[in-house]
């Protein structure tokens, strides 16, 4: 989705040449994947993944979570034309279960669980070689599209 929609942003922002680049696929009808590898340099201790790092995929990967859901449900393409919102991160609580190490990808897989009027919740599990390292609940709040 973030090479069709375009942003700024660190984490999944195609245009921020410096940034994480993730990218979030559908994988089934309510979750959606993301594969991210760490680099060498994002350590927290030598060979293991910086929870921080972990952290900012897991929220990356929310917000496009709520925000193709939210699309999803209000029958709109996400087919590059601007959208007429955004989500913002309110709140990102991640439990760390398990050391992630460094060479190996981490896989994400997200779902929406509950939604309000402009707020959804969002459960993520990151997984490393199919063991659950760390898992999160984000809260998205839909906003104005930003400038
Ligand atoms: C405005 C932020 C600007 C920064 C944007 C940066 C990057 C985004 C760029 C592009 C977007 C494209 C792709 C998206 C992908 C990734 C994005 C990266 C994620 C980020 O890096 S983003 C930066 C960090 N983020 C912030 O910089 C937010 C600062 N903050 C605020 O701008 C306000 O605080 C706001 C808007 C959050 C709420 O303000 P508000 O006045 O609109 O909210 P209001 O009270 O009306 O609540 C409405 C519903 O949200 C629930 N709710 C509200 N706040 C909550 C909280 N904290 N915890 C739990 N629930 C909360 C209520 O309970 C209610 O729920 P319900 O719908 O169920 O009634």
């Amino acid at each position: 989705m973030q090479d069709v929609i375009k942003v700024h942003c660190f984490g999944c922002g195609s245009l921020n040449e410096r940034g994480l680049q993730i990218k979030s696929h559908w994988a089934g009808p309510e979750e959606l994947v993301c594969r991210w590898q760490p680099q060498p340099f994002h350590i927290g201790h030598p060979g293991v993944v910086y929870g921080g790092m972990i952290a900012s995929v897991v929220d990356c990967h929310a917000m496009w979570t709520a925000m193709a859901a939210h699309c999803r449900d209000s029958g709109i393409e996400m087919d590059g034309t601007a959208l007429p919102f955004a989500y913002v991160t309110g709140k990102l609580s991640v439990s760390y279960l398990k050391p992630a190490v460094i060479d190996q990808p981490l896989e994400l897989r997200a779902r929406v669980v509950d939604k309000g009027e402009r707020r959804s919740t969002v459960e993520c599990v990151v997984l490393q070689r199919g063991q659950e390292c760390a898992r999160a609940e984000v809260i998205a709040v839909r906003v104005q599209p930003l400038a």
